[in-house]
C-alpha cells in the first residue's frame, strides 16, 4: 500500500491503472477506522481491480469548530488496517492541498440537503458535496462506496452525482453495528462508560417504534413517545427522530412508499445519529 499526499502523484498512478483497463474503487473517510469503514473497504475490494481510501477531515462541512477540533485522528493505525485489507493507495492529503490558495468554488445541492442534518448543521452538505466533487475529481474512481448510517449523506451524494453527470457509480453498504446495536461511528470513541451503556437505546427504541408503526399505531403518538424513552433512556437532546421518506427525506405521512426513521441525539457530550427502514 502506498501512502499518497498529492493530487499530482495520485493522478500518475491512477493513469497508469486506467491504461490496463482497471477498474478504480474509491472510499471517502474522515479516518479514526473501524468496522462500519472497513466493510466499504470489503466492499470496493470485491467490486473493484483497485482501491483507494481517502482520509481527510474536511473543515468545510465542520459547523463547529469544537466538534472539528475533537475529531479523532488516527493515522497509524488507519494505515496497518488498510494495508492488512489489501488497499493500494491510502490518499491522505493535507488541508492546503485540497483547498489550495485561491479555492473559491461550493458544489450545491438542492432539496436533500434542507432538513435534518442540513438544518441542524448548517453548510455542512455544501462541505460534503464539494469536497465528495473534489474526491472524484482527484481519484477518477469508477465506484464509490458509501454507508447507509449518513443516510442522508448517501442521498445528497446520489443526487450531485445524477444531476452533475459524474462518472462514478455510488454503492451504499448497510450500517454496521457493535453487538448491543450501537451504529459504528468514529465519534463512539468519545463516549463515557455510562454514556457508552446508555446509547444502545438509540436502534433500541428505533427498532421499537418502526414496529409499531408497521402495525399500524398513530406515527406522531409513536414519535413523541419515542423521544419521551430517549429522554427517559439518557439522551440529553433529541435533535430530530421522525420518519421521512427514504430519497427525498421528506416528512412520511404513512407506510405506502419507502419510508424510514432517522434520528440524531446527544448523550454524554456526543452526538449520535442513526437511520432504519420501517
Ligand atoms: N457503522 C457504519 N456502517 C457502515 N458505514 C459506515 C459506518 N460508520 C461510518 N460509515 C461510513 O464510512 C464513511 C466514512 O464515514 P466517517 O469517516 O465520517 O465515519 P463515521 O464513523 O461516520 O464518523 P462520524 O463519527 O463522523 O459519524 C461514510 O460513508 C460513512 O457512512
Ligand atoms: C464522505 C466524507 C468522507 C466527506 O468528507 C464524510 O462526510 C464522511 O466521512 O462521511
Ligand atoms: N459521517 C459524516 C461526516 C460528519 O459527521 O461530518
Amino acid at each position: 500500500m502506498q501512502i499518497l499526499r498529492t493530487v499530482a502523484e495520485l493522478r500518475t498512478r491512477v493513469r497508469g491503472w486506467k491504461q490496463d483497463g482497471r477498474q478504480v474503487g474509491v472510499v471517502p473517510t474522515m479516518g479514526a477506522l473501524h468496522e462500519g469503514h472497513m466493510s466499504l473497504v470489503r466492499a470496493a475490494r470485491r467490486g473493484c481491480d483497485r482501491v483507494i481510501v481517502t482520509i481527510f477531515v474536511n473543515p468545510m462541512q465542520f459547523n463547529n469548530p469544537d466538534d472539528l477540533s475533537k475529531y479523532p485522528r488516527t493515522e497509524d493505525a488507519d494505515a496497518a488496517l488498510l494495508f492488512r485489507e489489501g488497499v493500494d493507495i491510502l490518499f491522505a492529503p493535507g488541508p492546503d492541498e485540497v483547498y489550495p490558495q485561491g479555492f473559491d468554488s461550493r458544489v450545491l445541492v438542492g432539496g436533500v440537503t434542507a432538513p435534518l442534518e442540513g438544518e441542524m448543521r448548517p453548510g455542512h452538505f455544501e462541505g460534503v458535496a464539494t469536497v465528495v466533487a473534489k474526491l472524484f475529481g482527484m481519484t477518477q474512481a469508477d465506484r464509490a462506496y458509501f454507508g447507509q448510517k449518513d443516510w442522508q449523506q448517501l442521498q445528497v451524494v446520489r443526487r450531485m452525482v445524477t444531476d452533475l453527470n459524474i462518472p462514478v457509480e455510488v454503492v451504499g453498504c448497510e450500517t454496521i453495528r457493535e453487538a448491543d446495536g450501537l451504529a459504528m461511528s468514529s465519534r463512539n470513541a468519545r463516549l463515557d462508560p455510562l454514556s457508552r451503556a446508555q446509547a444502545p437505546a438509540l436502534h433500541r427504541i428505533m427498532v421499537k417504534t418502526a414496529a409499531q408503526i408497521r402495525g399500524g399505531s398513530e406515527i406522531a403518538a409513536s414519535l413523541a413517545q419515542a423521544r419521551d424513552d430517549l429522554r427517559q433512556a439518557g439522551f440529553t437532546e433529541v435533535e430530530y427522530l421522525d420518519l421521512r421518506t427514504a430519497a427525498m427525506l421528506e416528512p412520511a405521512t404513512g407506510i405506502e412508499q419507502p419510508v424510514r426513521l432517522l434520528a440524531a441525539a446527544w448523550i454524554g457530550g456526543v452526538r449520535l445519529i442513526d437511520n432504519i427502514p420501517v
